[in-house]
């Protein structure tokens, strides 16, 4: 049965000057360098994922700094699928986002707390610089791990540039993350030293974090713990004294006032280490490299994005996400980073928007879940601020529906470009992404990101890309930002396995996706261990979010999952809604949603079973569960891991084993 994904109509946004952005430039360049004669941006992308002569074009382009330039551009590397990128050049990450040493405001930091504080190039390297000399005298070299439970705050990025510069490997985890979710990654890393907060505030409410931190400290001891310190309230600004640890005033103290020194280190220097997000089980330690983050995120955010340096960046995230990271490479670009501490919803979502307008916001990097809250609130953006300054929104996390697009694009209005991009936390940066020298139709995803050679593979590892068929996020072929290496995994037999088993050798992303052969737009339809299957027709949950789209005055949020147990033959879906305060879910809305799918997509779609629950579950950065919730209605007991910000949401499903057959549906009956 073939399902069709794509709206024949018109874009929903065109480029005003398609042939001068910074995609375009970057093709002329090429075609001048290598007498080529590429002609639009799919024959840039062409070039960028065939000749690895690209990644060296682009370290030109976008002005890499390094004290030793590169020369050859691969080698063989430790596993054949990651090869060694740029082997003979030397770089420091933190020496490149710290390039600009003017009075400009390169960070502004915001909160619920609606205190606004403002930091200049020089303040920034200043503060990295004072850090950096006492990382230094408490002993961190090289290679070592600093680790971070902290707000996103500008000393986060102080920490994080700091241990940059010495070459060490930062890692950090939002203050929510449960005291077991901590110790499951800082165990596995060894850091020897750990920042945390004492005291934050989120939705208004205090948080104290003593108990918390005091037993991570304890416990991190037994796993090569050398400095605990710890940072003043962000409540009250004072300084509260914890066993076993340092305040941070006294940790500076050991600045001894000499210069910044950026170590100069290769290319594939590990940076950050970022977790997977298992919902059981302990979380993959990813290592991300020095050289991989700074080429992708500076491509991202010059080449997709088409940020310039007087762009403003707003990226919704905690210090858990890969987007925190992918946030910071703004400064590179030499754009202002506005950072946020605390919730959007708090005291106002309103007012969390007016803060956005307010600070002449040019990208804005939210979620289809932020964006769908601001729908269903009844909300009308541009009615709280004229986003005047708004060129882009980058849309990541989920799904970016059809129906949202077009809501989003009226909500904030017609001249912005809506880049929704799919990657993530593996490859921290983004495999498919915006183009501002192309159209943006609804639901579609504009291109493939230059140099990541995606494809839609079967599940007989064909390339079933131009069909308009779904399957398989594939790419194959290496890039800069493959990981280094999952932590304690030297022999590379786990990340093997988690990447390369279904197709040998072959990068398999999990996702599930289809390409328009007529836009060349991307879809992802899902997770595709998510994939349903009912009666052998296989599509993605993303489908059913999309068609709830049509509810969401009644419908707070939702969960699509295929259960297949045992004794079935078959597969059914199950369609699970959390209802808005005050609404229940009747037989008339059940009735109403089942023909909406039916309508929208088909009557082998319609889920056999529409449930009321009382909450969903979702990942600590806001990914909806459907893994574990698929798996527990089919049977299996799960054990959360710290990774699941509502664990206790996951005793709801558990019920849901033992549902029986369900009610013919006369009209599904009479069109099978
Ligand atoms: C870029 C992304 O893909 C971010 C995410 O969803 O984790």
């Amino acid at each position: 049965m073939s399902t069709t994904y794509f709206e024949d109509s018109p874009p929903l946004w065109v480029p005003t000057n398609p042939r001068w952005t910074p995609s375009e430039n970057l093709r002329r360049l090429i075609n001048y360098k290598h007498g080529l004669n590429l002609k639009d941006y799919h024959d840039l992308h062409k070039y960028s994922v065939e000749d690895y002569a690209f990644w060296l074009d682009l370290w030109e382009y976008l002005g890499i700094i390094s004290s030793v330039p590169p020369k050859t551009i691969t080698a063989e590397g430790y596993i054949p699928e990651v090869p060694l990128w740029f082997p003979e050049a030397r770089l420091n990450y933190a020496e490149n986002m710290l390039a600009r040493r003017d009075d400009a405001i390169c960070i502004t930091a915001g909160g619920e707390n609606g205190v606004v504080i403002d930091y200049s190039y020089r303040q920034l390297r200043d503060m990295v610089r004072q850090m950096s000399r006492a990382m230094r005298n408490y002993g961190v070299t090289k290679g070592d791990r600093v680790a971070a439970i902290v707000n996103n705050t500008v000393t986060a990025v102080v920490i994080c540039l700091a241990t940059a510069s010495i070459g060490g490997i930062f890692s950090s985890t939002a203050t929510d993350m449960g005291t077991q979710g901590v110790l499951d990654r800082y165990r596995q890393i060894k850091p020897k030293l750990v920042f945390a907060e004492t005291e934050v505030a989120y939705a208004g409410k205090h948080i104290n974090l003593l108990p918390k931190i005091t037993e991570v400290f304890r416990d991190l001891r037994n796993f090569g713990l050398q400095q605990a310190i710890t940072l003043p309230s962000l409540i009250s600004g004072k300084e509260i004294v914890v066993p076993d640890s340092i305040l941070l005033s006294k940790f500076l103290a050991k600045d001894d006032g000499r210069e910044l020194i950026f170590e100069q280190l290769p290319f594939n220097q590990p940076l950050f280490i970022l977790y997977s997000s298992g919902t059981s089980g302990p979380p993959k330690c990813i290592v991300h490299s020095a050289g991989g983050v700074l080429l992708q995120g500076k491509k991202e955010m010059r080449l997709h994005m088409a940020m310039e340096a007087d762009d403003t960046y707003f990226q919704f995230t905690t210090t858990g996400w890969m987007m925190w990271t992918f946030m910071l490479t703004g400064l590179a670009a030499g754009v202002r980073v506005v950072l946020y501490d605390g919730s959007p919803f708090y005291p106002d979502i309103r007012k969390y928007l007016k803060f956005i307008g307010d600070q002449r916001v040019t990208m804005l990097g939210t979620s289809p879940r932020f964006l769908a809250e601001v729908q269903g609130k009844g909300i009308k953006p541009l009615e709280l601020a004229s986003f005047e300054a708004l060129k882009t929104m980058c849309v990541t996390g989920a799904v970016l529906t059809s129906p949202m697009f077009r809501w989003t694009q009226q909500a904030f209005g017609e001249k912005v470009q809506l880049a929704s991009t799919s990657g993530g936390t593996d490859i921290c940066t983004g495999f498919v992404s915006g183009c501002s020298s192309l159209p943006v139709y609804a639901g579609e995803i504009q291109a493939k990101s230059l140099g990541m050679k995606v494809e839609v593979w079967d599940p007989s590892g064909n390339n079933i890309e131009h069909t308009g068929t779904a399957g398989e996020l594939v790419c194959t072929r290496p890039h800069p930002s493959l990981p280094v290496k999952f932590w304690g995994d030297d022999s590379g037999a786990k990340f093997r396995d988690a990447y390369y088993s279904t197709y040998p050798g072959i990068w398999r992303q999990g996702d599930f996706m289809v390409i328009n052969p007529k836009t060349k737009g991307l879809m992802i339809l899902g997770r595709s261990d998510g994939v349903l299957n009912p009666s052998g027709v296989r599509f993605g949950s993303g489908e059913i979010y999309s068609v709830l789209e049509e509810f969401t005055s009644v419908i707070e949020d939702s969960l699509c999952v295929g259960q297949r147990r045992a004794q079935d033959k078959d597969e059914r879906v199950l369609l699970f809604l959390k209802m808005r305060e005050g609404r229940k879910l009747d037989d008339k809305l059940v009735r109403e949603i089942k023909d909406a799918i039916r309508k929208a997509l088909s009557t082998r779609h319609v889920p056999a079973f529409v449930l009321q629950v009382e909450d969903i579950p979702y990942t600590v950065n806001g990914k909806r569960i459907e893994i574990a919730v698929k798996q527990i209605v089919s049977g299996s007991n799960l054990k959360p891991s710290g990774t699941v910000a509502n664990p206790e949401s996951l005793k709801l499903y558990y019920k849901y084993r033992d549902l029986g057959t369900p009610e013919p549906v006369a009209s599904v009956k009479a069109k099978l």
